[in-house]
């Protein structure tokens, strides 16, 4: 049975009744089967699942979708329950901030500054403060977070270790449509002729990870993202494991992100490069 509450007192209520470990899953909502899969991975893993569904404002650059993000309760709520979720929490924005705008939040420190934090200024600052709050008020033991949002997860961890957060953040693996392209509320802001130019975000992606050499990958996911003109590139970057300087051997990541018409989508993918001989 999937119940559905939307206050704080009523969340408070129900996880103080768990017997066992609680598992959450934060959204925005708009749920895709990128989501159902966080969901099923909680659920294979914990007895109580908790989905939040929240579109938080403090996250939002005041020229950003915060208004007209899709916001399709009903159905969220049939795709939990599809999931065998325990508990929907869809909270008010005064329940997540009965203050207002809080006066202290989480500062995302030098790693919240570059990449999406170069692009939107604040926006890890809000997400971090609205994740610690939803890990305070579901009292989680576990916390599963899309790699799809790979600086996101990234964030998070870090959180959780540098200010001794009692929870455990496991990673999901991006998932995908079939021609590649990764799953993401906001590509429904596409047209036709949008969808088919933002293949190019993955397929860039792809064919980079197939070299080993650092400056081979980039310079083949930029041609392929440079052939598609209504691609807008607003950074394409290679990284360590954990968003650093990539070594000289083992796991990487390639990360894009870019602007198709009016939607701005991301994605990234590992990749393992070679040392240099
Ligand atoms: N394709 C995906 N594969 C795996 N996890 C995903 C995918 N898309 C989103 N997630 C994860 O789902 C959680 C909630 O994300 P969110 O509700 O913002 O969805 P989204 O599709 O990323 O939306 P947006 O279009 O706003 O980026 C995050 O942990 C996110 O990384
Ligand atoms: C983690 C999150 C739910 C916080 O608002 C959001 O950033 C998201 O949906 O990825
Ligand atoms: N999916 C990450 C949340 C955001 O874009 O605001």
């Amino acid at each position: 049975m999937t119940y559905v509450i939307h206050t704080r007192a009523e969340l408070a209520r129900d996880v103080a009744a768990v017997p066992g470990e609680i598992a959450v899953v934060m959204t925005m909502g708009a749920l895709h089967e990128g989501h159902r899969r966080l969901m099923r991975e909680a659920r294979k893993r914990s007895a109580f699942v908790i989905v939040t569904v929240f579109v938080n404002p403090l996250q939002f650059g005041p020229n950003e979708d915060f208004d007209k993000y899709p916001r399709t309760l009903e159905a969220d709520v049939e795709a939990c329950r599809a999931e065998g979720v325990d508990l929907v929490f869809a909270p008010s924005r005064d329940e997540i901030y009965p203050a207002g705008v809080p006066s202290i939040t989480m500062n995302a420190g030098p790693l919240g500054e570059i990449l999406e934090g170069a692009s939107r200024p604040g926006h890890f600052s809000g997400m971090l403060t609205v994740v610690q709050k939803l890990l305070m008020l579901t009292r989680a033991d576990v916390a599963f977070f899309g790699e799809k949002d790979f600086q996101q997860l990234t964030l998070i961890r870090r959180m959780a270790r540098d200010l001794e957060i009692d929870v455990e953040i496991v990673g999901v693996p991006t998932v995908r449509e079939p021609d590649g392209l990764a799953m993401s509320s906001r590509n429904r802001y596409l047209s036709p002729d949008d969808r088919r130019a933002a293949l190019a975000l993955s397929r860039a992606l792809r064919e980079g990870a197939t070299h080993t050499d650092a400056e081979a990958a980039l310079a083949t996911a930029r041609k392929i993202l440079a052939d598609e003109p209504s691609v807008r590139v607003d950074y394409l970057a290679l990284t360590g494991p954990d968003l650093g300087e990539p070594g000289e051997e083992g796991p990487a990541r390639l990360l894009v992100a870019a602007r198709v018409g009016g939607t701005r989508l991301i994605d990234n993918v590992p990749l393992t490069l070679e040392r240099a001989a």
